[in-house]
Parts: C-alpha cells; structure tokens; sequence
C-alpha cells in the first residue's frame, strides 16, 4: 500500500433507488493532479463525499496514505490529511478572510502564531492579502472560492479534493487560478483532485483524467486518450452536453 497515494478501490455509494457510484476505482499520487469529469448527476460530487466521509458506503475502500478513512468521521478524515472545497461555498461569514484561513490552521492543531503567520502566506499566494480583514460574506464570488481554497491548504493537507474551483471565475481570474494550482503539487508535495466543467481548464491543468458517468468508470487516462474515447464522446454528446 503506498504512503504517497490516495486510492478510492471498488466503491459504490446508493442513495434511496439510486446507486450513484457503482464500483468505482481510483487513485491520486502526490506530485500528481488528477481530473473527475463526466455528464450532470454522474457520480462526482459523491465520489468527493465519499472521501470526505460525508456519505457512507456500500461497497469499497478508501486510503489515504496507507491509512484506511472509509468509517471514519469528516473531522478525522481532515486530520488524516484530506482537505477539500465545496461546489458551493462554505465560508465563515461573520469571520474576516485571514481568520477563516487562520482557523483551519489551528483546528489542525497549529499553535496562534503559527497559524496567523500559515494564513497570512496563503492569502499572499492566493492574492487576497489586501483582502484580509473583510469579512467572508463581503466578498465576490471568485474571492469566496481563492479563501475556501486557501483554507483548505491551511490544514497541510497531503490530498486536496477541488469541487468546481473555477465556477463563477471569470477569463482572468480562471487563468490566474490554474497557475497557482497547477504549482501546489510539487510546491507543497500533495495530489489534487479537481472537478470541473471548465474543459480547458481541465485539460491544461490535469496528468490523467477519471471519466464517470452515471455512477460508472467509462474511461481514464490522458487528457488525448479521454478525449478520443468512443464512451466519453457519447457521453457527453448523448446527453447533449458538454458540462464536466
Ligand atoms: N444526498 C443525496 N440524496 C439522494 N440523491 C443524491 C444525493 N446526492 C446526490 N444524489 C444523486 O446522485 C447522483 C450523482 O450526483 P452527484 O452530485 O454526485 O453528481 P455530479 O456528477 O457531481 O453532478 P454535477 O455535475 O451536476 O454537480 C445524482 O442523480 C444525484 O441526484
């Protein structure tokens, strides 16, 4: 079992008359970015959930650096050094931006100074620092989701799971997203992650690709195997969609 990988092996997640994941298989190396894509409703946002421990399992295990997380709560999850972000965003609101990154720093058991001196070169790395005393709700769109992502790096996560980071970004703000995340990897030594309906940003960004649809694997491999793949492309098409 390897100390460096996150690896998701056989798991099935059912919901009332629904199996979202059916025997899904899947693994993140550190150093690597790793992309979750497929059709509306197939299974990604479960899949993170999974991980995280906020839905359990019927099928299947998960490690996460040779230590088993499938049973164990989210809070325990966190600590064993799985961080994620929400598809939609879950700020402190009544918190400034440098304390909501500075909270996630001392819930994982980071002294004060530590903690403040973590935030502060995270919102520097994220380009909020100007923004550091305004309070979360404050914010734009875009800027919610630099601090969810800052926060969640807070923790010195060795895995970071990303629900549609660039969602609501504009052009800009997507490109300057995709540097800072393609360098986490090696900067911080983690694997990512990253679900998103951005294809571009998908594309540019991931070493491999894991294609679901309707609970399923259809494909997995590089960003030109995926794409070329006769199951992703009916996929995607037979549902007359392009959405990740
Ligand atoms: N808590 C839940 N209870 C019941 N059904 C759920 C629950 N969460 C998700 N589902 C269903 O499970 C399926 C997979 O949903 P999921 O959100 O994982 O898909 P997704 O690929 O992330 O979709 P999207 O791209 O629209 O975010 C969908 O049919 C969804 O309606």
């Amino acid at each position: 079992m390897s100390e460096t990988r996150l690896a998701v092996a056989d798991v099935s997640v059912e919901f009332t008359g629904l199996r979202a994941l059916d025997h899904v298989s899947l693994s993140v190396d550190t150093g690597e970015v790793v992309g979750l894509i497929g059709p509306n409703g197939s299974g990604k946002t479960t899949l993170v959930n999974a991980i995280t421990g906020q839905v359990k399992l019927a099928t299947g295990t998960i490690t996460a650096a040779g230590v088993t997380l499938s049973g164990l709560s989210p809070r325990a999850i966190a600590l064993q050094g799985v961080s994620r972000s929400f598809q939609i965003v879950r700020l402190f609101n009544a918190m400034t931006v440098l304390e909501n990154v500075e909270a996630a720093a001392l819930a994982k058991g980071a002294g004060r100074a530590a903690a403040r001196e973590r935030a502060e070169a995270l919102l520097d790395e994220f380009g909020l620092a100007s923004k550091a005393d305004e309070l979360g709700d404050s914010l734009s769109y875009g800027d919610k989701r630099r601090v969810e992502i800052a926060r969640a790096l807070a923790a010195e996560p060795k895995f970071l799971l990303l629900d549609e980071p660039a969602a609501g970004m504009n052009d800009a703000e997507t490109e300057t997203l995709l540097h800072t995340l393609a360098a986490l990897p090696e900067k911080r030594g983690l694997g990512l992650l990253i679900i998103d309906h951005d294809m571009g940003l998908i594309m540019r960004l991931c070493h491999r690709l894991h294609v679901l649809a309707s609970g399923r694997t259809i494909a997995q491999g590089t960003a030109a195997h995926v794409r070329a793949h006769p199951a992703v492309i009916e996929a995607y098409l037979g549902k007359g969609t392009a959405h990740a």
